[in-house]
């Protein structure tokens, strides 16, 4: 079984994405496309991304967050790229989450709880106040009872999620940093070791990889260190 990696290809253009997606895509399970790539060259970057990189799972994180009627329209709009995964945040409530769902017939909604990027003080200053652990607990109770079969934290609440949501929902973790990488706007964060050790089943890895001076190797190294059991 391949690496439970995801790349993500943040890239400022449509060559670079592929291009990385060829050098990256042999090593790891699943490339990620997001609000990047997908606004600036569309579904079809999409398509191009699965012929550069063939047989590796898709991953949508276009975190999508409006009423749920939009959010059904706009699931339908992409669900024929079938993506093996395709992001909502669980703020949106437990109908817009329900709603997503129904409209994507293969791959799994996959709830955003709380963005890696926020700190406690971030989350205070948006008016939810304590640790993000208790947040992220609640959308992810929320979430799954709406339906979504995979859901989005940081590696540091993955085992307390992992706890409060069973072995059948896929935890996947962005924020994941190997020892000495920067950690950029990434505010909870933790080594790959300590991602899968709490439970996770994908990890989100963008610049550690893509901004290494050889993405394919980068790549290489890492899925070689947490290969997939
Ligand atoms: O809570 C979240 C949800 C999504 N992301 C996305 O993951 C990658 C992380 O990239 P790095 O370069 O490894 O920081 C990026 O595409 C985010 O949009 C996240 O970081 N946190």
């Amino acid at each position: 079984m391949s690496a439970p990696i995801a790349v993500a290809l943040d890239a400022p253009d449509l060559g670079t994405t592929l291009r990385w997606a060829r050098a990256v895509g042999p090593h790891v399970r699943c490339l990620k496309v997001g609000l990047e790539t997908y606004l600036r060259d569309g579904a079809a970057s999409v398509s191009a991304v699965r012929e550069a990189a063939p047989g590796v799972e898709l991953f949508l994180d276009l975190k999508l967050h409006d009423i749920p009627n939009t959010v059904a329209g706009a699931t339908r709009s992409v669900a024929g790229l079938a993506p093996e995964y395709l992001t909502v945040h669980a703020a949106g409530g437990a109908a817009m989450v329900r709603a997503a769902v129904e409209a994507l017939p293969a791959g799994r909604v996959t709830a955003v709880t709380v963005l890696t990027s926020l700190a406690e003080s971030d989350l205070a200053q948006v008016g939810l106040a304590g640790p993000p652990l208790d947040a992220v607990r609640r959308l992810a109770v929320l979430a799954v009872g709406a339906g979504a079969g995979a859901l989005v934290c940081s590696p540091r609440e993955v085992a307390a999620v992992r706890a409060e949501v069973g072995p059948e929902v896929v935890l996947v973790t962005p924020g994941v940093r190997p020892a000495g990488s920067a950690a950029g706007d990434q505010a909870r964060v933790a080594t790959p070791e300590q991602a899968l050790a709490d439970g996770a089943d994908l990890l989100v890895v963008g610049r550690p990889v893509t901004g290494a001076p050889d993405p394919g190797e980068a790549a290489r190294a890492l899925a070689a260190a947490y290969p997939g059991r």
